[in-house]
């Protein structure tokens, strides 16, 4: 028997409606939700039972309402007194239980009175006089469980991420499906526990043996270690494990929107001329015989021999292809090339011109720009004579072993020229490269991307030439059904884009203290769960709402403390400014 089903056989054992816990009775009932008179509201303080405080008339408590067919399961929205005795809780009010105050419920699902099956919806209404019972808090911990639960005795991969109260019985644990299946958002203010409920998640992942690939983005996550571990990082960190394993990204992992990206042509003149240099440089590799030095010369050259090989169907398709490869270091001296009349003036159409001295004054900017960045430290990784291993062959070796968790450490990229967010699009696009491929179909993976506000929504360049950064975006919308979900942490959710997050099932909400974060997370949660994302800025660091489609409620869980925990304490004031 399961540790999930020995705790419900015991919960069963004493049953669910305890009289100790009882609350009140149904006064009113609508369609989604009742009144009850409050048996205990007025008392000064709730109460302790078996190891876990119950309030048994405050706002936030789960109730049950003992029905005719089956268990209703509700929460207490609001708590009042009629208008007309408000009067009695005066500057002396020392508590009493004669006190008439009414409990407002929302009704969330109902619980089978033979199997606890827990079901969204209510499938008879409560009736006037009906019993209400605070639900104890073992109960509410297994729910995502009693949701899924078939009684074939099949113990299922759960995660087990924190606890509703304290009673070492109320643990709440979550199947993979649940989590990752319709991709997973971690969102919260800063200092709201993001970084530690994602080092609890990979933790369990890494327990039950799933594959995790994490975007480090601050080199919080360098404790992790073991067998099952990989290091890697990008650039130059400040801190790293020392297995870490220097990578490189390979140029040739760059689409041309990546270079329109980097290189942020401008006007008429400078993107026509890059796309063309690229073009140039592409055919060039393809067909060496027609380049010196690895270059094409167009200055009054003949136009015939290139265009016959860009006749040739397997020539001109690659020449086109975003994805074919390309000399990029070359790219300034081709644009230099490109820089021709089309032809020569008045006399032969099948020769370029001579060169065009305001088209290259127009291109300079450009080409300074190129030369810039491709010396810059900050795509020493990407540009630089490297023989660190390629970054996409660290992914496939990680995906062939039998390790679990490829942390890729972003934090030494620097951020001139927008080199961290090109390169973790280029690495999200290669992940979704393997997916289409198939390769996680077998293997499913979860990419987990830390501070994704970074990465997610981007849009580099001008109005007139633009990319967007959209690899991930990409991942939520169609990775899925090959295997490939996205886990994202941020601290702001307003800068995701609506799209994004509505493609997330399930939402890890800590204190969310910014109105516009949390009318973005009640839009993407859909209307059920509009009353919760008031309970939001009470929450405390470490304490999280588990909020989605495949929970019937938010369910507010303290999330258990990682064993390796992230870097990211602040700084440490009493320590260092100490008078001496
Ligand atoms: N599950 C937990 N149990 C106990 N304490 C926690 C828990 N989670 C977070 N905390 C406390 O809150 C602090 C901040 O947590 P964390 O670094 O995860 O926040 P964050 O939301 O990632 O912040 P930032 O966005 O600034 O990185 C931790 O240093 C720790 O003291």
């Amino acid at each position: 028997m399961s540790d999930l089903d020995e705790r419900l056989r015991r919960l069963a054992q004493k049953g669910i409606l305890r009289p100790e816990l009882r609350v009140g009775v149904v006064s009113f009932v609508k369609s989604y939700v009742a009144h009850i008179n409050l048996r205990d509201a007025g008392n000064p303080s709730g109460t302790h039972f078996e190891g876990g405080r119950y309030g048994k008339g405050e706002v936030g408590e789960f109730i049950l309402v003992e029905g005719q067919r089956s268990i209703l399961l509700g929460r207490i929205m609001e708590v009042r007194l009629p208008d007309g005795e408000r009067q009695i809780i005066g500057q002396d009010y020392a508590g009493s239980n004669e006190l008439d105050a009414i409990g407002h419920i929302q009704l969330l699902g109902s619980i089978s009175m033979v199997d606890f099956h827990f079901t969204a919806g209510v499938d008879t209404y409560p009736r006037l006089g009906d019993r209400v019972y605070a639900a104890p808090h073992q109960l509410i911990a297994l729910i995502p469980y009693l949701m899924i639960r078939t009684g074939d005795g099949d113990t299922p991969v759960q995660l087990e991420l924190g606890a509703v109260g304290d009673a070492n019985e109320s643990k709440v644990s979550i199947t993979p499906e649940k989590l990752f299946g319709r991709h997973c958002a971690i969102l919260g203010a800063t200092g709201g526990g993001k970084s530690w409920t994602t080092a609890r998640i990979i933790e369990e992942c890494i327990k039950h043996k799933g594959k995790i690939i994490l975007l480090d983005a601050t080199g919080e996550y360098g404790e992790f270690s073991g067998d099952e571990v990989m290091h890697c990082y990008l650039g130059m960190p400040v801190y790293k494990p020392e297995t870490s394993i220097a990578c490189s990204l390979p140029p040739t992992s760059f689409q041309e929107s990546d270079f329109m990206a980097l290189f942020l042509p401008s006007g008429k003149v400078q993107g026509p001329k890059l796309r063309e240099a690229i073009r140039s440089l592409r055919l060039a590799m393809l067909c060496p015989e027609l380049a010196e030095g690895g270059l094409i010369f167009k200055a009054n050259k003949s136009k015939i021999d290139i265009n016959q090989r860009l006749s040739e169907e397997a020539i001109g398709e690659r020449v086109d292809n975003p994805n074919q490869g390309f000399d990029v270091t070359l790219l300034a001296r081709q644009i230099e090339q490109e820089c021709v009349y089309p032809t020569e003036f008045g006399k032969n159409s099948q020769k370029w011109g001579n060169y065009d001295s305001s088209s290259y004054s127009y291109c300079l900017s450009l080409i300074i720009r190129i030369n810039a960045v491709i010396s810059s430290a900050a795509y020493e990784c990407v540009f630089g004579r490297s023989t660190d291993k390629a970054i996409t062959d660290a992914i496939s070796e990680f995906l062939r072993e039998d390790q679990r968790l490829l942390c890729i450490c972003l934090s030494g990229i620097q951020h001139e020229f927008n080199a961290r967010e090109i390169i973790a699009n280029t690495i999200g696009r290669y992940l979704l490269y393997l997916a289409r491929k198939g390769d996680f179909k077998a293997n499913p993976a979860v990419v987990v991307v830390d501070e994704a506000h970074h990465f997610l929504g981007r849009q580099i360049g001008s109005e007139d030439m633009f990319s967007r950064l959209d690899a991930f975006e990409l991942i939520a919308k169609e990775g899925r059904k090959f295997g490939l979900c996205i886990c994202l942490a941020t601290q702001r959710p307003r800068d995701i884009t609506e799209g994004v997050l509505s493609q997330m099932g399930t939402l890890v909400v800590h204190r969310l203290t910014n109105d516009r974060d949390r009318e973005i997370v009640e839009r993407a949660c859909g209307e059920i769960d509009l009353s919760a994302s008031s309970f939001l800025p009470n929450l405390q660091p470490g304490e999280a709402a588990i909020i989605g489609i495949d929970f019937p409620f938010p369910l507010a869980i303290r999330i258990n403390k990682p064993s390796y925990r992230p870097r990211s304490d602040g700084p440490n004031y009493q320590k260092h400014w100490k008078a001496e």
